[in-house]
């Protein structure tokens, strides 16, 4: 079969009238954005791009130098193109508006521009994740109001891998695909399309180093998992965790699985540790869009009502079954409790 490029699928996405002319424009100057930054995670240690940038972001975390020269290509890249009405990152407090001399369009881009930081000195998967919303009508200069819409009302989301292969996934809220670099040819090839996540899973992944500090219900949800064939769930599960959220959700976009960060008592204070803008929302969409599911363990995470750009959640996403039985008990807790 022919393969079909990034760009031809977004002309097959417009005739089928799933997405305009001007998203179709958004996620062509994300992709390109994205071959820079897989370009620069590429050159280590050669391109003087690893170690700290010597700043903090707005959470308060050490920037490396990668997250800085990622956001500096989404900014720029997006800057010009007429598809925008502003951009909100990870890394920056404030939404960034499309500067005046630029046209604009009605869009709002929201990015996590280098997830799993912490791996990049050590040569593991890091990625890009992003999320577009409609400006409302009539709204010239957006606010962060304006963004915190629920993630029901997402036009597109994705995430870039830079992996071994450097892999792009995409939802318009018509199933989920993938996209693979080829990088003699320098574009985007469709790998998977309508990806499918298996309902059942015998794969999770989680941060076990937080376990004491975790919640009663996802005490007893993992530890049932972890007492195998001779516990309550009468199977064994594996584990992984890259501790990089987008090569841990791919893994579970390719050959199932589930994942958890839980609410615990070190970071009760901040509501969870990923970011509902950045990081929660666009995962939940792909996730749900390819026969998953995804929630804070009480409520389906697409559904919450945004209260901050930098607002933090719990996320538990992935194989349908095994999300149900993590909620199921979180709120039968909450039940008891009330
Ligand atoms: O270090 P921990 O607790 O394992 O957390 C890992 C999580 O933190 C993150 O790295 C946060 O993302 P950033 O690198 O964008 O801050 C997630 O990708 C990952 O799931
Ligand atoms: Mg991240
Ligand atoms: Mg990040």
């Amino acid at each position: 079969m022919k393969p079909v490029s990034l760009i031809q699928f977004l002309i097959e996405e417009r005739r089928a009238g799933r997405i305009n002319a001007e998203l179709s424009l958004l996620i062509e100057v994300v992709a390109r954005a994205c071959k820079r930054i897989a370009v620069a995670t590429s050159k280590g240690a050669l391109g003087g791009v690893l170690g700290n940038a010597g700043s903090d972001n707005v959470q308060g975390e050490a920037q490396k130098k990668l997250d800085v020269i990622s956001n500096e290509i989404l900014l720029e890249a997006n800057a010009w193109g007429g598809h925008l009405a502003a951009c909100a990152s990870e890394e920056m407090e404030d939404p960034q508006p499309i500067p005046d001399m630029y046209p604009k369009g009605n869009h709002l881009l929201l990015f996590d521009p280098l997830d799993g930081s912490s791996n990049i000195d050590v040569n593991i998967s890091v990625g890009t994740i992003f999320s577009v919303l409609r400006c409302p009508d009539g709204v010239t200069e957006p606010k962060v109001e304006h963004f915190l819409q629920p993630g029901t009302q997402q036009l597109a989301a994705g995430y870039v891998v830079y992996g071994p292969a450097t892999l792009l996934v995409l939802t318009f809220g018509h199933g989920t695909h993938e996209f693979t670099l080829d990088r003699e040819v320098g574009s985007f090839v469709l790998s998977r399309r309508d990806i499918r996540i298996p309902e059942q899973t015998a794969e999770f992944a989680i941060n076990m180093s937080n376990q004491r500090h975790w919640e009663p219900p996802m005490q007893r949800y993992i530890g049932e998992l972890l007492a195998g064939k001779e516990g309550p769930r009468g199977k064994d599960y594996n584990m992984r965790w890259v501790a990089s959220m987008v090569a841990d959700v791919h893994r579970i976009v390719s050959r199932g699985g589930v994942f958890f960060y839980p609410l615990d008592a070190k970071i009760k204070a901040k509501g969870g540790k990923l970011r509902l803008m950045y990081e929660a929302n666009p995962m939940a969409f792909i996730v749900e869009q390819a026969g998953g599911a995804a929630t804070t363990g009480r409520e389906r995470i697409l559904e919450l009502r945004p209260t901050g750009l930098h607002q933090r959640v719990p996320v538990f996403l992935g194989s349908k079954a095994e999300v149900e039985v993590a909620t199921r008990y979180h709120r039968e807790a909450e039940a008891v409790q009330a």
